[in-house]
């Protein structure tokens, strides 16, 4: 694509951008970012990426090959409103704001080809775990560039689009439930004299290893947590304790909730 046109630039584009220009997928002269405020977020992403910052709107969103909708939900209506008068019938949209639907974007901004993609953070290191879904708009050659440029920020998967709010509450959200449970790990541990500099260290590692565990081993959570698991030891008691504290009933609240948060800003 020559010409891509960030609209909303903030810490989710940031994420996007960097991994772009790092995998080289895209080049930073074909980046274009505007916003509604923050000319200093802009001269940033100019300076440390080399994107373009937009000066004249008409100018670039006329000839742009995909708009990027990376605004709050709370923004998406009225930033859409603006970009409707410029946008060519064959501009296709990629929209990471969370709940919007297609049928939205396209009430707004007619039409044409449409993907959504539901990133996480991540993106910033190329470890995003991201849902996508396309409209019916968009052909096989566009569904394959698509997933080349979101494949240069992490793991990609289509799905349906009704299923994004899910997702949206499960790894889009994700990130910060793990950062979370650090925090916890962190409190929990200082009560028992541990620097929170050794607490931080273990657990990262600790995490980051269970993770490459699942993906390496091909062995179920299960088993892997039987194998850690010495009857009478200190893990059974560690989980007995998480039991008796209903952590699968809270996580499971966490996921219905943020779910039901999703499915809410979708209506908003
Ligand atoms: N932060 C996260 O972990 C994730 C965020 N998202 C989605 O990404 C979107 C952006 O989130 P963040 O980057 O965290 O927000 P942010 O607040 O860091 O950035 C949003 C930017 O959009 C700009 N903006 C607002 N209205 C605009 C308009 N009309 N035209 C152009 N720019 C406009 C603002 O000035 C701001 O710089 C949200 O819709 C969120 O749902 C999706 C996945 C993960
Ligand atoms: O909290 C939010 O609404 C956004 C969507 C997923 C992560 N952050």
């Amino acid at each position: 694509m020559q010409t891509i046109v960030f609209a909303g630039a903030g810490s989710m584009a940031e994420a996007i951008i960097q991994g772009w220009v790092k995998e080289g997928v895209v080049v930073p002269p074909a980046i274009h970012v505007m916003n509604k405020s923050n000319e200093e977020k802009l001269a940033k992403l100019a300076n440390s990426y080399g994107v373009q910052v937009v000066s004249d709107r008409r100018a670039i969103l006329t000839k742009a090959d995909c708009v990027i909708l990376a605004m709050k939900p709370k923004d998406v209506m009225a930033g859409m409103n603006d970009l409707a008068p410029y946008l060519r019938e064959d501009t296709a949209v990629l929209s990471v704001v969370a709940g919007t639907s297609i049928e939205t974007i396209q009430s707004v901004l007619g039409n044409r080809p449409v993907v959504r993609v539901m990133p996480n953070t991540s993106a910033t290191i190329g470890m995003s775990a991201s849902g996508m879904a396309f409209s019916e708009e968009v052909s096989d050659e566009l569904k394959a560039t698509f997933k080349k440029m979101l494949e240069a920020i992490g793991l990609v998967i289509e799905v349906k689009e009704e299923e994004l709010h899910a997702i949206t509450a499960l790894s889009g959200s994700g990130p910060a439930y793990l950062y979370y449970l650090v925090e916890a790990f962190e409190q929990a541990g200082m009560k028992y004299g541990l620097e929170q500099g050794t607490i931080r260290s273990l657990a990262v590692q600790t995490i980051a290893g269970a993770a490459e565990m699942l993906k390496q081993s091909n062995e179920e959570p299960t088993e892997l947590r039987r194998k850690v698991t010495s009857p009478g030891g200190t893990t059974a008691a560690g989980i007995q304790a998480l039991e008796n504290h209903h952590f699968k009933q809270a996580i499971e609240a966490c996921i219905d909730e943020a779910t039901k948060r999703s499915i809410e800003l979708a209506a908003e």
